[in-house]
Parts: structure tokens; C-alpha cells; sequence
């Protein structure tokens, strides 16, 4: 996580299209006035739980597939969250690691009732069986020994994801220098964290140490909250909903300004406020209010990354 946080700082100090606006972080911090509004995990109520280890397997299923809803209108992770849950209640063997390995596009399709082919389908396909075959191979098939083998520690399960599962290998090369932002394998841990409400499978000695989950919900709405600046190229490409290529300059200070002004927030909290409050906290506050403002522009990169 010292590797995410660094480099993000590094790319917040070099941007060229983003700034990150420090008076917008002390207004954003003023607004809270001391309450970060509290939003529930699964406060849309549309996630597989159990309590157990199946509940382990559809989470890391879900975060392998979280990412690139958009370019169909109307796909959105709610469909992706509640389609694997009903396929999971009508068969407790439908993400079993020699399952995962054989999955076909039209397999995955018709499990989420899903009427056409899906965004990225052949990548959400390829890093299926990538997962089926290194969760065989490496954790006896199980999401829930991988997550036991890091002894409660999330920066150690992100680092664990990253080595073994290239799919959750989200870094980008920014002016010459490596940028790690992780955003599947952080909001994997977040998502245990949250579900298993920090006991069990999401007990972490260490969750302070998780950024936010750099997608393209959050960078809008810190945009929307005055935090983030756009260049006023950048800010028509994003208005007028034209693509930015996946590693370029925008699209890597999009996202790693957003880790890098949230940890600000977070520092700001601190000192005005004397509170801890974790990047997990504010960002599923920042999302939940970023989803509920469909009319909110947001980026568009075509990534298996978020
Ligand atoms: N930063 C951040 N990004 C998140 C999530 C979640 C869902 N987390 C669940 C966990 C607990 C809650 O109950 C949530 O339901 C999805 N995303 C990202 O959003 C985008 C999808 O947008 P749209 O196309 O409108 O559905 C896409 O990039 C997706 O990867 C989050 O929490 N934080």
C-alpha cells in the first residue's frame, strides 16, 4: 500500500490535466463538519452472504469481473452483484475453481440474464479461468485460503492478488515511472471488510492502510465536490463522453489524483477534527452518492482494471 500511496503523491505533484485543489479539500472537509455520512455495505441489498467461505469465493468471482459497466447503457454493478448472488443461490457449485476454469461468454451471460454479449465479455472470460486455475493450483481452489493465508493483513492480500492473479495487476507507466493503483484487489479486501462487518474472513489488523478504489465514479464525484480541477480539455472530453485511452497521462491522473486527494482528506480530518476515519469509509460514501447522480459525467476508459 506504501507503494500506491507513494506513487499516486508522485503523479499528483507532476499532473498536467488534474489538480488536486486543496481548497476543495477544506471546503469538502468543512461540509462534513465531523459526520461522514454513514452509508451500510450492501446498502443496496443485492449481495450473496452467508457468513462462510462461499461467501469468500462470490466476492473474489464479483471483484474479478468489477469493472467496465458503462459502455452499455444499461448494465451497471448491480446487475453484475445480484445476477452472480441468484446464480450462486440455485447452484452452491457455480463458482467451484474447475467451474471458474471452463466458462464460456454465453455461459456468463445467460447466469446474469443478460440479453447481449457483455462489455470487455472475452476479458471477463479470460480472467475467470485465470482465477479457477491459479485458485486451484496455488489455494486448494478456495478465495477463503487465499484470504487466510495473510493472517488478517489487507495490504498483505493485495499483495498476495497482485502476485498471483496478473488480472489485478492494475498499474500504469506515467512519465516514465511505475504507478500502482489496485483498485480490484483493494475493494476485494474493502468488500470483506464490509460484508463480514470487520470480523471473521473480514478481520484486517490493518485496514487503515487501503486507499480508496480508483474507478470512474469517485474521480466525478470529487470533481463534483470541488476537489479535483480539470483542464478545460479535459474537462470536454469527459463531458462530451469521448474515450481516453486506457494508460494515458489523463487517464492515470484521473484516477491516481483521487487516491492522492482522499488520503488528504484523510489527513485533513485528522488534524480539524481529531478523527480516524478510513479510505474505505469515504469511499463507499463517495460512490454511493456518485451512482445515485447518474446525470454526474464521469470518464470513459475501456479497462479491466474498474
Ligand atoms: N470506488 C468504488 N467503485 C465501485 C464500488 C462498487 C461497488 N461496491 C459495493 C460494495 C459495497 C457497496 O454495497 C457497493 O455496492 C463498484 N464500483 C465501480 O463503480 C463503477 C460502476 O458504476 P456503474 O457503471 O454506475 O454501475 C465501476 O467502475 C465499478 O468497478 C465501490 O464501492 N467503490
Amino acid at each position: 500500500m506504501d507503494q500506491v500511496k507513494a506513487t499516486t503523491a508522485f503523479v499528483a505533484s507532476s499532473s498536467s490535466h488534474v489538480v488536486v485543489d486543496s481548497a476543495g479539500i477544506e471546503k469538502a472537509v468543512e461540509n462534513i463538519q465531523g459526520k461522514i455520512p454513514k452509508i451500510e455495505w450492501d446498502f443496496e441489498g443485492i449481495h450473496y452472504f452467508d457468513n462462510g467461505p462461499l461467501t469468500v469465493q462470490y466476492l473474489f468471482v464479483l471483484d474479478t469481473l468489477n469493472f467496465c459497466f458503462w459502455p452499455d447503457k444499461k448494465l451497471s454493478y448491480d446487475d453484475l452483484a445480484s445476477g452472480l448472488k441468484e446464480a450462486l443461490e440455485n447452484d452452491k457449485s457455480v463458482f467451484d475453481a474447475d467451474h471458474l476454469q471452463k466458462f464460456t461468454g454465453l455461459q456468463l451471460r445467460n447466469l446474469l440474464k443478460w440479453p447481449r454479449p457483455l462489455p470487455l465479455e472475452d476479458e471477463r472470460i479470460r480472467l475467470l479461468h485465470e482465477v479457477g486455475f491459479e485458485l486451484e493450483r496455488s489455494f486448494g481452489g478456495k478465495a477463503s485460503n487465499l484470504v487466510q493465508s495473510c493472517g488478517r493483513s489487507a495490504a498483505k492480500l493485495v499483495a498476495t492478488i497482485a502476485s498471483h492473479f496478473p488480472g489485478f495487476r492494475d498499474h500504469s507507466v506515467y512519465k516514465g515511472h511505475q504507478i500502482f493503483l489496485y483498485k480490484r484487489a483493494q475493494i476485494f479486501a474493502a468488500d470483506l471488510y464490509g460484508a463480514f462487518k470487520g470480523q471473521g474472513y473480514g478481520e484486517f489488523n490493518d485496514i487503515s492502510s487501503i486507499t480508496i478504489f480508483a474507478d470512474y465514479i469517485v474521480p466525478a464525484m470529487l470533481w463534483k465536490l470541488g476537489v479535483l480541477k480539470y483542464s478545460s480539455a479535459l474537462a470536454s472530453i469527459i463531458e462530451s463522453n469521448k474515450e481516453i485511452a486506457s494508460g494515458s497521462e489523463e487517464e492515470v491522473e484521473l484516477r491516481a489524483c483521487s487516491i492522492y486527494a482522499v488520503e488528504k482528506m484523510r489527513d485533513l480530518i485528522s488534524v480539524k477534527l481529531g478523527k480516524q476515519v478510513l479510505s474505505v469509509e469515504l469511499d463507499l460514501w463517495l460512490w454511493a452518492y456518485g451512482v445515485q447522480n447518474p446525470s454526474l459525467p464521469h470518464h470513459r476508459t475501456l479497462s479491466i482494471y474498474y
